[in-house]
């Protein structure tokens, strides 16, 4: 287990995960802090992530998507739309070993990465799509869509809401707009029957912050 902690001198070095996430990761802690560490060293210079976010790796980005993992039940089958450094999508597959978790991700350069990161941590459920999502509508349906920081709700909407099977969820990490985004987007919504429409602050470990999670039902 990884005793590094972020010093100023050494900004690739990620904090230590605090114990309150280490108790919530259990069985996948020892994945998850190899995932931290490949992100902080190798992410800056695959143009992943920003120097500055790397001593808020664990707040900012893996608890940030291990709280809305905590937000899906125990389903077969999920897809992360526009995945880029695996978050939340590699986040989900480690705290999820037994689902299956497709990476759908439109850039070679990041489909690479993700490739690495599922070889590297051995991660047999996560399968990785290179394409936009619109390019898989009709091939598979999943029980969950996930997706982070890739386009405002009417247009993921439209993206996602093919991807995901009638009684499916979208569950999306959003930011403090979350509920003007739904006003925003209720033509597409009603489209895919949109229903038991929630807006929560979900924090899966204490110590962290929360995140925004936006959970919307397909209907017929
Ligand atoms: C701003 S990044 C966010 C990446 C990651 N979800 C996160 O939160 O750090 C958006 C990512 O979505 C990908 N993307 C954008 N549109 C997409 C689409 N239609 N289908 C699949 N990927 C898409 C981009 O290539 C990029 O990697």
């Amino acid at each position: 287990m990884s005793e590094n902690s972020a010093t100023d001198d050494n900004p690739s070095v990620p904090e230590a995960p605090h114990q309150d996430a280490i108790d919530f990761l259990g069985a996948s802690a020892d994945k998850m802090i190899a995932f931290a560490n490949l992100l902080a060293s190798q992410g800056e210079r695959r143009g992943l992530i920003g120097p500055r976010e790397l001593p808020k790796l664990w707040d900012r980005h893996i608890i940030n998507c291990a709280s809305l993992a905590s937000a899906i039940g125990d389903v077969r089958t999920i897809a992360d739309v526009g995945s880029g450094a695996g978050l939340p999508g590699i986040v989900i597959g480690i705290l999820k070993p037994q689902a299956n978790v497709v990476l759908i991700e439109t850039m070679e350069r990041r489909c690479a990465w993700l490739s690495e990161v599922k070889e590297t941590l051995d991660l047999a459920n996560i399968e990785v799509l290179r394409g936009r999502a619109e390019e898989f509508v009709g091939a598979r349906e999943y029980d969950v869509v996930t997706a982070r920081a890739v386009a405002a709700l009417d247009k993921l909407a439209r993206w996602c809401f093919p991807l995901v099977k009638v009684g499916g969820e979208l569950v999306l990490l959003k930011g403090q707009r979350a509920q003007e985004e739904v006003e925003s987007a209720s033509k597409v919504l009603g489209r895919y029957g949109a229903r038991d429409v929630t807006i929560e602050q979900r924090r899966a470990v204490p110590s962290y912050s929360a995140a925004t999670v936006l959970r919307i039902r397909r209907g017929k």
